[in-house]
């Protein structure tokens, strides 16, 4: 099956977040400025990475104390709700991560959609120190990023004005007719695309067809997002095909 540019296969879900973990460290090891900021993904693919980071092979492969994390998308529920990316993130660091709890930075889901977009737009900008991304300086070092099976990526779904938004950085996504049918908080391509760079992690036979659809040059949102520097896809072989 042909992959998307930039693919890396690896035998299993283990193998990938091995992967991420190693192209993580890489991303920090190149940063120049004191903070680094990642940008995390939600649902269960980054798991296992999540989990793997808060244990005692990275305890000390990582600048912990200068990194800032934050997140891709955020579904509009209170953070210890069970369908939370903030609950997810917690609990598969769990308490093995070193992180400085102001280095957290969480959507404010329960906000509302609307207030929350703003107030995590107003987040990102603050934390860059101006109102415009300066694609000679992005705002990430690192994006991690899933792929949904409709192609979508972040709360960026096929089809809708969010995957299509070319100025905001954060937007409101109502409700699209998809687990967890509640409404959601999602950074957009400009936002996404602010980064030195973008990894997909990508598990499961399940993702086989939005694989084969981008490598067939579908215009699908997982599809679009760039970066200032590369894309690139860990897949398992069960995704690869
Ligand atoms: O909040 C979310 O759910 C994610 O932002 C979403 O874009 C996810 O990455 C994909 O839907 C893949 O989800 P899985 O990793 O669960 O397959």
């Amino acid at each position: 099956m042909s992959l998307p540019v930039g693919s890396h296969i690896l035998k299993d879900p283990e193998a990938v977040a091995r992967a991420a973990a190693e192209r993580l460290i890489e991303a920090c090891g190149e940063s120049r400025s004191e903070r680094i900021a990642i940008c995390l993904s939600g649902g269960s693919t980054p798991k296992v990475l999540y989990g793997l980071l808060s244990g005692p092979d990275y305890a000390t492969r990582l600048p912990w104390a200068r990194i800032h994390w934050f997140f891709g998308d955020d579904r509009a529920v209170p953070w210890d709700d069970p369908r939370s990316n903030v609950r997810m993130v917690r609990e598969a660091f769990g308490h093995g991560a070193p992180i400085p709890p102001t280095h957290l930075h969480f959507i404010p889901s329960d906000a509302g959609p609307d207030a929350g977009a703003r107030a995590y737009e107003r987040t990102l900008l603050d934390f860059y120190g101006a109102e415009r991304l300066d694609p000679a300086r992005p705002l990430f070092d690192l994006v991690l990023l899933g792929l949904g099976e409709d192609g979508h990526t972040a709360s960026l779904f096929p089809g809708t004005p969010a995957a299509d938004e070319a100025r905001r950085l954060v937007v409101p996504v109502p409700e699209a007719g998809l687990e967890p049918f509640v409404p959601r908080i999602s950074l957009t391509l400009p936002a996404l695309a602010s980064s030195r760079h973008v990894l997909f992690l990508v598990t499961g036979a399940g993702k086989r067809a939005p694989l084969a659809r981008l490598a067939a040059g579908e215009s699908l949102p997982a599809g679009r997002v760039t970066s200032t520097g590369a894309v690139a896809w860990l897949l398992d072989e069960a995704a690869a095909g």
